[in-house]
């Protein structure tokens, strides 16, 4: 009895796989059971650091998932195409799939667990959210029968390696950016990362499963961290604050709309004594709300090959073990497989969730004024916004940039739609220079 992989990808997280599925003593047993069949790569001439059969190679990846003999395929080449129409593929051949790849998922998944669950397969993905922590397989088991209010957290590990760096030694964006990519954390281009987009695919994946409806994707809203100055950085700090990019998606009221969903992605001003705000580095965090559960943290390295790869071969475990219960049956039983797929692992939503306007989004927002040092400027800020029902909590001119006053203001919670209108008023100002950045507040 043996179980055969074949694994799409030899990167950084194939690499990570590979060496776990290489390496079985002191784990599972059942690993050993698991074999790498085929792998397919880009380039088979390229040096890799674990000790697979050249034999084993292939750039027809296609052949892969096609392959009768395969059990699992495992998909970690990332990116769109290829990868979607692989995984498709492999699931029209009737194999299961584990990816790591939330872009495709995000994007896709409607059409992949419909194939998956017309095919009775199962597609695995806990390495796509969190890389290590385990987020999905709770999500989907065991806080399934609570009603969830909020899922909130820090899912993007290179985005929080720079801002946690920038933070601790005012260190340069590009500089910290390259350092995460040599360390595997980055994508592809980190044009995803950095912008936010990674972190949106991710929650798009969380929400449709914590929520139990279809996500669409462009219904995140979405702010990456190109924005966040070493100034706002060293002034949220100054308040008590932390700046961090939170991935939110809120259930608006469980009684009026109970679909009704805030999905949104951006910086935010993290308080200090929050549990969020001292998750740094590479390490990730999600704070998932429910009833009767309450707040649940789930914390760990959220990007490496290492971690990742933990997720992705657990992914490949589950799948075996149903595999071999069902061996097991057709051997004592003689029983037919029945491809009836497992309620608790598969996906079958069917209708959209509902997406509030952010313009009825109620927060604080934190922003950073330059303006002409002159009696009354606070006063015109203060009115501007009093104009617009936007009640400030504090104000404080804290120096002089390019011989402008800086001045900082943090509003109390109000509808956001109203603090655009007073933002609008206060471009009009004379006194008002320019508004270098507004950051919500957590
Ligand atoms: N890196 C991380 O920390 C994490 C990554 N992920 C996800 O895991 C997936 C893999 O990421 P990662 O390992 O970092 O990526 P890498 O770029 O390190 O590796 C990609 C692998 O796929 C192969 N590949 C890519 N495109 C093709 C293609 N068209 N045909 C054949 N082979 C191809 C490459 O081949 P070759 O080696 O020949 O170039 C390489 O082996 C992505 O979906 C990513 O989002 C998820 C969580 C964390
Ligand atoms: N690029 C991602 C990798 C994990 O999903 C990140 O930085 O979190
Ligand atoms: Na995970």
């Amino acid at each position: 009895m043996g179980f055969k992989i074949g694994l799409l990808g030899l990167g950084t997280v194939g690499t990570g796989t590979a060496e776990i599925l290489l390496d079985p003593t002191g784990r599972n047993p059942l690993l050993q059971e698991i074999e790498i069949y085929r792998v397919g790569v880009r380039d088979t001439t390229k040096p890799r650091t674990v000790d697979l059969p050249s034999t084993a190679f292939t750039t027809d990846l296609e052949a892969i998932a096609t392959d009768p003999d395969i059990d699992i395929v495992v998909e970690l080449i990332g990116g769109l195409e290829p990868a979607r129409s692989l995984i498709l593929k492999a699931i029209h051949h009737k194999k299961h799939v584990v990816t790591a790849n939330k872009a495709v998922i995000s994007r896709y998944g409607d059409e992949i667990f419909t194939a998956a669950n017309e095919a009775g397969v199962y597609v695995m993905l806990e390495a796509a959210v969190g890389g290590g922590i385990p987020v999905i397989q709770p999500l989907k088991q065991a806080l399934v029968v609570n009603r969830i209010q909020s899922v909130m957290g820090i899912v993007n590990g290179t985005t929080n390696y720079i801002l946690t760096r920038m933070q601790a030694e005012g260190a340069d964006f590009a500089e910290v950016l390259a350092d995460a990519q040599r360390l595997g954390y980055a994508e592809a281009d980190p044009t995803a990362d950095v912008d936010g987009l990674d972190a949106a695919d991710k929650l798009a994946i969380l929400a449709s499963l914590a929520f139990g409806g279809r996500v669409k994707l462009e219904d995140v809203y979405c702010e990456g961290i190109r924005q966040v100055s070493a100034a706002d950085i060293t002034y949220a700090d100054r308040l008590g604050f932390t700046i961090k990019l939170l991935a939110i998606a809120h259930r608006e009221s469980p009684t009026d709309n109970p679909d009704l969903l805030q999905l949104r992605v951006h910086p935010t001003l993290v308080p200090k004594a929050h549990p969020l705000a001292s998750v740094n580095g590479v390490y990730n965090a999600i704070l998932v709300e429910g009833d009767p559960v309450g707040q649940v943290m789930f914390y760990g390295r959220g990007a490496g090959a290492g971690p990742t790869a933990s997720a992705v071969v657990s992914d490949i475990m589950s799948i075996a073990a149903i595999l071999k219960v069902e061996e097991i049956e057709a051997q004592q039983f003689n029983q037919q497989k029945v491809d009836v797929p497992h309620p608790l692992l598969s996906c079958s939503h069917q209708h959209y969730c509902a997406i509030a306007p952010m313009a009825e989004l109620n927060t604080r927002f934190y922003a950073r004024f330059l303006c002409n040092d002159e009696p009354g400027v606070i006063g015109h800020l203060g009115t501007s916004f009093g104009n617009h029902q936007v009640s400030l909590e504090s104000v404080v001119q804290i120096g002089f940039q390019d011989g402008f006053a800086e001045i900082v203001v943090v509003t109390h919670e109000s509808r956001e739609g109203n603090f655009r209108q007073a933002l609008e008023e206060i471009r009009t100002l004379k006194a008002v220079e320019r508004i270098p950045s507004v950051v919500r507040v957590l």
